[in-house]
């Protein structure tokens, strides 16, 4: 692998609460000035008025006057960003506390007829070395070239084992109960193709070509050994594009991601991680992704007033607050009647129903990706959401949170869940290991 040409990475937080936007914070008093300055001409230009050749002239003087070449400065630290493939205080691998990336693949492989466990052993060997130079912003030495100039952009790789790779492996002994097959619900419309497999990655990025160039490298890596099953693409708001950090929104407009468990609650880590008694030793400090494609009926939820909108869902749409008052990071008010008598936030708008206070406590990390993948024969969009969440127990967290949905939702008639997966993530590998390898070697 050769390093390519970058400035030096900022390291992003690990804090999915952390907006994305700090990556992308002034780093001196000289860059803010030249920030103000070029966050004015943007400005100017989202407002319609044509200043693309002063902008210009505006932006390399203040360079020229802050004694630097403009030539040679990104406008931003978005390129430059690195997330580890190792943290230092964290077991977990990278993409789960990371903070939401613009770009995303979320990509499943079946192992090769006769390929086994050393096979696999020697793929997640490969795959590990691949991730921890890609997102080190490094490229390999016979490289397409596709992600040159672009610095590791925030990348992040994560890897995953589904219920069939223990068969597979002849590991059945070595797999976890929390991997048994998720209960069908009455509003699924799965479609087999489309769902599980054997090993799963989660590929995240700040800038686009990056994230298809890690995904076009993994997929080479993978060849003789394992076959791409199926594929998805999804996006985020780019980091920095809002004025102020705030929470993403989802293809229907609204703030999603508000009430998330946070990595300074004190139950974090029990709830989001696998504990230190898990019966799979090799499991300890990961964690179970729970993969869902959701397409939303949009033509159907547009036709609703905001009114019933916001009562669907139990908060406004604007600023994402409850509508028992306050900003968005007031805790609902689920107890409130409103002069009717009734619930002012009704008794089956999603947010109540999906709350830790309706499901016996039961909390997921929801880090989604929003998806749109053309429209259909009858012109509606095919649009909607990659939910991915991640929990140290899927059987107390998602399946107990979907199992009440699924009994009254006021969101469900919007969704259709189409495609479905449940991905054991092991921990970070060791210096000088792979990811999975006490599993495979152990
Ligand atoms: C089984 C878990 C969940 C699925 C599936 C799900 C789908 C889904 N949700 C939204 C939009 C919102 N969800 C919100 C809150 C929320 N949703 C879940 C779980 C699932 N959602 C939880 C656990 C929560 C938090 C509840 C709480 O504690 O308050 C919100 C409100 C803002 C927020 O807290 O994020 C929105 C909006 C969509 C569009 C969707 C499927 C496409
Ligand atoms: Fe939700």
């Amino acid at each position: 692998m050769s390093k390519q040409p970058k400035q030096a990475p900022a390291r992003r937080p690990s804090d999915p609460q952390v907006p994305a936007q700090r990556a992308s914070a002034p780093q001196t008093s000289t860059e803010l000035s030249r920030r103000r300055l070029l966050g004015t001409v943007g400005a100017a230009g989202a407002a319609g008025l044509v200043v693309g050749g002063a902008g210009g002239a505006l932006g390399v003087s203040a360079a020229r006057s802050a004694g630097r070449d403009a030539a040679h400065e990104a406008l931003t630290t978005i390129g430059s960003t690195e997330v580890p493939f190792r943290q230092a205080r964290a077991k977990h691998q990278a993409g789960i506390t990371t903070p939401l990336q613009a770009s995303g693949h979320l990509v499943a492989f079946d192992l090769a007829p006769g390929a086994d466990r050393k096979a696999a052993a020697a793929l997640l060997r490969r795959w590990s070395r691949t991730a921890e130079e890609l997102m080190a912003g490094r490229t390999p030495d016979a490289d397409t070239g596709v992600a040159l100039d672009a610095g590791p952009s925030s990348l992040s790789i994560t890897f995953g084992l589904g219920h069939s790779f223990f068969d597979r492996t002849g590991l059945q002994k070595q797999r976890p109960v929390q991997l048994d097959p998720l209960p069908e619900f009455s509003a699924d419309a799965l479609d087999p193709d489309r769902s599980n497999g054997d090993l799963w990655i989660q590929i995240g990025a700040d800038d686009a070509l990056v994230a298809f160039h890690a995904l076009r490298t993994l997929q080479k890596d993978a060849a003789g050994s394992a076959r791409l099953r199926w594929q998805m693409n999804g996006f985020n708001r780019t980091p920095g594009a809002t004025a102020h950090p705030m929470t993403a929104r989802n293809l229907m407009g609204q703030v999603d991601g508000t009430n998330n468990p946070k990595p300074s609650d004190k139950d974090f880590d029990e709830r989001i991680f696998v504990g230190r008694d898990a019966d799979q030793a090799w499991m300890r400090g990961g964690s179970y992704a729970v993969v869902r494609r959701i397409r939303m009926l949009l033509d159907d939820w547009e036709k609703r007033s905001r009114h019933d909108q916001e009562k669907i869902i139990g908060r406004r749409k604007d600023n994402g607050a409850p509508l028992t008052g306050g900003s968005e990071t007031t805790p609902m008010r689920l107890e409130a009647s409103g002069a009717d008598g009734l619930p002012v936030i009704p008794a089956n708008a999603h947010a109540r129903v999906a709350a830790p206070e309706s499901n016996q406590g039961a909390a997921m990390l929801r880090r989604p990706f929003s998806f749109h993948d053309g429209f259909r024969e009858d012109g509606a969009p095919d649009a909607g959401l990659l939910f991915v969440c991640w929990q140290a127990d899927p059987l107390r967290a998602f399946t107990q949170v979907q199992r009440k949905l699924d009994s009254g939702d006021a969101l469900s008639p919007f969704l259709r869940h189409e495609a479905s997966g449940l991905f054991a993530v092991p921990p970070a590998a060791e210096p000088g290991g792979y990811v999975g390898r006490p599993l495979l070697e152990g």
